[in-house]
């Protein structure tokens, strides 16, 4: 079999030595370009499967070559070397189209990585077709036009190793796309961590994200590697990224740069490869702009941004996409599926979805028990006609257990589950996390419970 072949572009002839000679050592052989003329005359006539390019060239800028080869060959992996510590430029260059870069003093070990990563990569799909999801991966949904764009970006983004941001209101499926773009991508062998940066306490949160050493702490019992760690040549995912106390916003972002991570309690760092993707559907400039979060670690986080639409934005995906969801729910409760009629559909297009697919999700779950026979009618979705009404206190508080008496079922069941969340964030002292575990469920569906109720 032929080797790959990269073409690398650099004007100090002892880069171009290290760079054939390391690559060489992965059987990848080279071809070299000290100037940008010269690259670009080689581009015309060779096809390479990776290019690697210094900034500085004595006949103009690393970027535009970068441009270039968006231009000419916009499936050709190319990455940068940049200056040490110039990470404007690095950001600069990935915004432009390269999938990554390289700081000098060149580390070999993330060079080696880096030539494996891009010779991994994909061959482009224009839009992410089945085929290409593995097996076991999480279904995207909807054929409107704001999901065959949001295909075609995270099939585009998949293939860089930019950090992600991903935007969008609750339950659009951030996550679900965080997933994708790791699948997708040449860390897919690697890991998937999730973690909810809301979640963690905040005493414990620097030794769950690096790691402890033995003792360095009471109850610190034994080592422990952080999440940097366990996501090591895959993908780390910080969902809600903007709840961060700004005293960890500072050690993420030194991580993040240094690609290394000091375990509490540790003398030594400890090199990380990690692609970062983060979410959150809270507006992160704007917290910016309130000094909640630090404006150098937003551009380090926000090199891609992605935005999920709402369920309101995309109403024609509504069918489909509750099918696809009541297909899944039957498999899992071992039930026929059912059909929804053609009210029900009418109904759920109408209805503003404030937790978007997540809540579709809730409403079709009940609509399955509810639901007698094949098919889903309206009443059996329950649809609250105004979801995000505050209902009026005052008629709540005549509302007890185990009377119902004439009081509508929906307001009834209600006022009980407001009654159990307030009683355990009381008990809680207002910990979200704490009262999510006290009532059994997860943090999402406490924050889903708390918006619905109207008491976030
Ligand atoms: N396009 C889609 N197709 C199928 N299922 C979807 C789609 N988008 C979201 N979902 C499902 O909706 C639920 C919520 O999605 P997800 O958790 O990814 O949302 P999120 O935006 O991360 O929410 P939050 O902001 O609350 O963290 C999940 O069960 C997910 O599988």
């Amino acid at each position: 079999m032929k080797n790959p072949l990269a073409l690398i572009v650099d004007d100090e002839p002892d880069i171009l030595e290290l760079l054939s000679i390391t690559l060489g050592r992965m059987r990848v052989d080279t071809k070299e370009a000290a100037t940008l003329q010269e690259a670009r005359q080689l581009l015309e006539d060779t096809p390479f499967d990776m290019c690697l390019t210094d900034l500085r060239l004595p006949d103009g800028d690393g970027i535009e070559l970068v441009k270039h080869i968006q231009q000419v060959k916009p499936n050709l992996p190319v990455a940068v070397i940049t200056a040490h510590g110039n990470m404007q430029t690095a950001i600069e260059a990935m915004k432009a189209g390269a999938f990554d870069f390289l700081s000098k003093p060149i580390d070999l070990n993330t060079l080696r990585d880096l030539v494996k990563n891009a010779l991994h990569l994909q061959p482009p799909a224009p839009t992410t077709k089945e085929s290409d999801i593995p097996t076991g991966s999480p279904r995207l949904i909807g054929s409107s036009s704001r999901m065959s764009a949001l295909r075609q970006t995270i099939a585009k983004v998949s293939r860089s190793q930019a950090p992600i941001h991903i935007t969008g209101e609750s339950g659009t499926g951030k996550e679900l796309v965080a997933r994708l773009i790791h699948a997708l991508g040449p860390r897919k062998e690697g890991p998937f961590v999730p973690v909810n940066c809301g979640a963690i306490p905040g005493e414990l949160m620097e030794s769950e994200f690096f790691g402890h050493k033995k003792g360095s702490f009471t109850g610190a019992i034994a080592d422990k590697p952080g999440l940097f760690q366990t996501a090591d040549g895959g993908t780390l995912f910080l969902d809600e990224v903007a709840d961060l106390p700004l005293t960890m916003q500072v050690k993420l972002l030194r991580a993040i740069q240094e690609r290394a991570v000091r375990p509490v309690g540790a003398s030594k760092e400890i090199a990380v490869n990690v692609r970062i993707v983060s979410a959150t559907h809270k507006d992160l400039a704007e917290l910016v702009n309130a000094g909640q979060f630090r404006q150098d670690l937003f551009y380090r986080i926000n090199v891609i941004s992605v935005t999920t639409p709402s369920l309101r934005d995309r109403i024609e995906d509504i069918p489909e996409l509750a099918q696809y969801i009541l297909k899944k729910l039957s498999e899992r409760h071992h039930v026929d599926e059912p059909k929804l009629t053609a009210s029900a559909i009418n109904g759920l297009k109408k209805y503003a979805f404030p937790g978007n697919i997540r809540e579709l999700e809730n409403i079709l779950e009940r609509a399955l028990t509810l639901a007698d026979g094949h098919e889903i009618e309206i009443e059996d979705l329950q649809l609250p006609d105004s979801p995000m009404e505050v209902v009026d206190p005052a008629a709540l508080a005549m509302i007890t257990p185990g009377k119902r008496g004439d009081i509508p079922l929906d307001m009834y069941l209600e006022k009980i589950e407001r009654d159990a969340v307030l009683e355990a964030l009381e008990f809680c002292r207002w910990n979200k996390t704490q009262a999510a575990r006290k009532l059994g469920i997860s943090f999402r569906a406490m924050r889903y419970k708390l918006q619905k109720l109207g008491l976030e």
